[in-house]
């Protein structure tokens, strides 16, 4: 068309011979394109032409990592491109493995875990829901770890992720469940991996139609290199209400906790910051967490450990269970209302052995 105009007009080269003519000629063009695809959509013709462009453009989501235990329990292996990995069973939404990108293993797993339903996974992070401990006529822990959760295709008001390092599960509760638990819930759990770090977001949303009320933790078993060489900052001068003296209250003396016992405690109104100095391992983990104000910390220790089917005889030396908790005044939600907790667990080297790492810095942030 451009030629055409060209020798046409030859020597008249200028805008009003070729220019506006082109406009002219691309606006009714553009015109008639758009009326012919208005009367193919009302002939019900550009639908498939445009759902398949939709298609084209659209981002594929990355195929999640799922393979098969040998006991046939689904698991999910998410993997950062640092090399660090996790791995996330449906049974339970329960995290079962952290490493690291040196593929150190950041969790404790009983080395008598019993991988069978309905019993719960001694090890990695079991979700205690709607009941924390013996808070309750449920059993302990409430049944949100003994029960096959799904893959979560709307965690929205979250954003759809689309990676290999997340994944969205949910847990509804089942007629089964309404029977020993009268409530009906959506119970949502983000885990995500990035370098030296994994976060899980929790949300609990009512989907009865009356309010309901209910304790929750994320109960993180930890792997420590040697229990009495651990140190947990964080938790000084605050409350906490012992378990093993009838849930009595105490205020937390110490300047650092220390053990050499068994200790299974509810530390409330936490900051929202707990560093868990592994001396030996030159190693400390730091608990984030927001949305969950109490902070537990758990390890049976040699006595208890012998009496528990499900873990070794010397397990409890190389675990401590630091979990993320809203215990003391549970969540109310009223219908459609949603709750959320967020924790994100990470790791700093740390030299403390050499007596130079300020818990300070950790705790406050100038790491
Ligand atoms: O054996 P589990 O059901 O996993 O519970 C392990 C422990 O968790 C809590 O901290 C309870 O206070 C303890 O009484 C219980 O022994």
């Amino acid at each position: 068309m451009l030629l055409a105009y060209y020798y046409i007009n030859k020597r008249k080269f200028s805008f009003f011979y070729y220019v506006i003519p082109l406009c002219h000629d691309i606006f009714l063009s553009s015109l008639s394109l758009s009326l012919c695809l208005c009367l193919e959509w009302k002939k019900g013709k550009v639908n498939p032409i445009v759902s398949s462009l939709r298609e084209r453009l659209r981002l594929k989501p990355m195929a999640l990592n799922m393979v098969h235990d040998a006991d046939g329990l689904p698991r999910i292996i998410l993997t950062d491109p640092t090399g660090s990995s996790a791995e996330v069973l449906l049974y339970g939404g329960q995290v079962v493995s952290w490493k690291n990108e040196r593929r150190e293993e950041l969790l404790f797993m009983s080395s008598k875990a019993i991988w069978k339903p309905p019993k719960a996974i001694r090890g990695g992070i079991p979700v205690c829901f709607p009941q924390f401990g013996n808070l309750g006529s449920l059993e302990r822990h409430g049944f949100a770890r003994n029960k096959l959760w799904s893959l979560d295709n709307d965690p929205s008001p979250l954003p759809p992720t689309n990676n290999q390092s997340s994944v969205d599960l949910i847990l509804k509760s089942t007629e089964e469940d309404l029977k020993t638990w009268p409530r009906s819930f959506e119970l949502r759990l983000r885990i995500t991996l990035s370098a030296s770090k994994l976060t899980l977001i929790s949300r609990v949303r009512n989907t009865d139609n009356r309010p309901f009320s209910f304790t929750f933790a994320l109960r993180n078993y930890l792997s420590v290199s040697d229990i009495s060489e651990v140190r947990v900052e964080g938790l000084e001068t605050l409350d906490y209400l012992d378990n093993l003296m009838h849930r009595e209250r105490f205020t937390e003396q110490a300047d650092a906790i220390t053990f050499d016992g068994e200790v299974d405690r509810v530390y409330l109104s936490t900051p929202s910051k707990i560093a868990i100095i592994d001396h030996e391992k030159k190693r400390t983990f730091v608990l984030r967490k927001d949305g969950m104000p109490d902070a537990v910390m758990w390890n049976p220790w040699d006595r208890k450990a012998k009496a528990l089917p499900d873990m070794g005889d010397e397990d409890y030396k190389s675990m401590l269970c630091v979990d993320s908790a809203s215990i003391e005044t549970p969540i109310v939600l009223k219908p459609f209302e949603e709750w959320k907790g967020y924790q994100e667990l990470s790791t700093v080297s740390s030299s403390y052995c050499s007596g130079q790492l300020d818990p300070r810095k950790v705790l406050y942030g100038f790491h």
